[in-house]
């Protein structure tokens, strides 16, 4: 017997950032609304990325700060890094928010359909369900948010050495004693500081000539040299060719020129791949593109009609903001507006220790689209906040239009640099001249005060 068709007024696939937010708002507006979710309450971030990551990266920073406890005149006995504690703390933090989405999920109305979606004609998708059984959906609006998976490349070896990815290593039950990465983007380098601290030994194979190719290359040295200070031994310029699992149990990573790194886990941390394949989405319409994201326009439409993506999937920058983003781009265009993807200042924070913070252009990027720059830098040793907690590496950087004064980007590797890089993201929203920081008065000593430096700080 076929399944009645449901109707609603808004269809919702994939409980991702943007989808949820939106089902949540619309819902609450008294609105019929469907959001189907597979099974991770609450989307990728707060289950298997961001937020278990950034609780694992707290318990690393700790573990560096006691390090150096005599430094603060501490003495006794040194924590160690403990893998059932560690993912007791870790899945504590991502249960609680699990639990808090759930209610949340629950309390605005919406119709939280447990199950996998696959779309069978426009706008319409038949769930199997968890519990058994299926329904069949229909929104007059249709969200496609169904996100990423890690992308794991046809390495020869690679699946039968059973390598990991970053969701697996989340749930591995000992800190390994030599951990290999594959690939120096965002993952590998924050799962590299991680793990180096937690006392693997860590080394990182980034096929391309540097790590961090978005940023300027004095930044992305300064990283390397964080890591390689910290222990991690990171080798570039080489492309993996084959894993292997050896008798012993031990992985060995053999790169193009010859090298053979051998460890007891490997992770795969090339990119991320979107959720698409088991979408149906030819039978609703909707078009990818050669890697399978979504193809959508500037206001996030798909090629079917009242068909819309957003996050991950549709091929935005893969950060949790961004989805956030989509969803408020998303909810003025479904109540008639006009709001684009285009020309959105998109900061993101790499949560290494200390982190690293961009917002706007690099030098190299400015320079390359026209603009005659003022470059300024600052060694974090030179701030005052940063000598009193004895976190003196790093370095900041700014690149300011030489015409008009305005700022165009920041990069700032150090502590709170996350936290800082805000401050300047409104600045620029707000169109202010770069002066405005130079000249605020900012509460002594905090690592924002600093922006009084660094924005005297030009080297011409
Ligand atoms: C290790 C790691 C750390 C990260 N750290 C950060 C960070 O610190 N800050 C940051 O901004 N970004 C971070 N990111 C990136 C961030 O996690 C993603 O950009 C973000 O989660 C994307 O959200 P989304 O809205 O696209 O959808 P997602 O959160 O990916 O949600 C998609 C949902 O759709 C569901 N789904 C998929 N297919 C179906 C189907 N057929 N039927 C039903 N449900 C389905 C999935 O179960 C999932 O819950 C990190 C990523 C990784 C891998
Ligand atoms: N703090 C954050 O906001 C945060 C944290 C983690 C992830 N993320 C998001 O998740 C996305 C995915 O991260 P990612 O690190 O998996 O991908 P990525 O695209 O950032 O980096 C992948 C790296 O792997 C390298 N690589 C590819 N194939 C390789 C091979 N065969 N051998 C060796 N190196 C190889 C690439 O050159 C690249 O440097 C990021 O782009 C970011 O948007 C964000």
């Amino acid at each position: 017997m076929t399944d009645l068709v449901e109707e609603f007024d808004l269809l919702v696939v994939g409980g991702g950032k943007a989808g949820k937010t939106l089902a949540m708002d619309w819902a609450r507006a008294g609105n019929r609304v469907a959001m189907v979710e597979r099974g991770m309450i609450g989307g990728t971030c707060i289950n298997v990325a961001c937020i278990p990551t950034k609780a694992l990266v707290t318990s690393a920073r700790a573990l560096r700060t006691l390090r150096r406890a005599h430094q603060l005149g501490l003495v006794g006995e040194a924590p160690q890094a403990d893998s059932g504690l560690l993912r007791a703390h870790k899945t504590g933090v991502v249960e609680g928010m699990a639990a808090g989405n759930l209610k949340q999920f629950l309390d605005s109305g919406m119709d939280l359909v447990l199950g996998q979606a696959r779309f069978t004609a426009e706008r319409t998708v038949e769930v199997t369900l968890n519990d058994g059984g299926t329904r069949v959906l229909r929104g007059a609006e249709t969200v496609i948010n169904t996100g990423t998976r890690p992308l794991v490349p046809g390495i020869p070896g690679l699946a039968g050495a059973g390598a990991l990815t970053s969701d697996t290593l989340l749930e591995l039950r000992r800190i390994p004693e030599r951990l290999t990465i594959i690939g120096g983007g965002v993952v590998g380098l924050e799962f590299a500081h991680m793990f180096s601290a937690f006392g693997s030994s860590v080394t990182l194979v980034e096929s391309g000539p540097r790590l961090l190719p978005r940023e300027d290359e004095d930044i992305a040295q300064a990283v390397t040299d964080l890591l390689t200070a910290d222990g991690v031994e990171i080798l570039l310029g080489s492309p993996v060719t084959s894993v292997e699992r050896g008798a012993d149990g031990r992985i060995t990573t053999t790169l193009a020129n010859g090298i053979g790194v051998s460890g007891d886990d490997v992770l795969v941390a090339v990119g991320r791949a979107p959720v698409t394949a088991d979408l149906g989405l030819d039978a609703a319409g909707v078009k990818t593109d050669e890697a399978g994201f979504v193809v959508v326009d500037e206001h996030l439409a798909t090629s079917a009609p009242h068909t819309w993506a957003a996050g991950d999937v549709a091929g935005s920058p893969q950060f949790t903001h961004v989805s956030l983003d989509d969803y408020r781009i998303l909810k003025a265009n479904l109540a008639g507006g006009d709001r684009s993807t285009r020309d959105r200042l998109i900061p993101y924070t790499i949560f290494l220790t200390p982190e690293l913070a961009r917002v706007g252009l690099t030098e190299q990027q400015a320079r390359s689209t026209g603009h005659q720059v003022r470059v300024a830098k600052l060694p974090v040793a030179a701030i005052p906040r940063a000598r009193t907690m004895r976190e003196t590496e790093g370095v900041w950087k700014a690149v300011v239009d030489a015409h008009t004064d305005r700022i165009l980007g920041v990069s700032l590797l150090g502590p709170e640099a996350g936290e800082v890089a805000t401050i300047v993201q409104t600045a620029m929203l707000a169109d202010l001249p770069y002066t405005a920081l130079r000249d605020m008065m900012i509460s002594h000593p905090t690592m924002g005060e600093a922006l009084n430096l660094l924005f005297a700080a030009f080297q011409d």
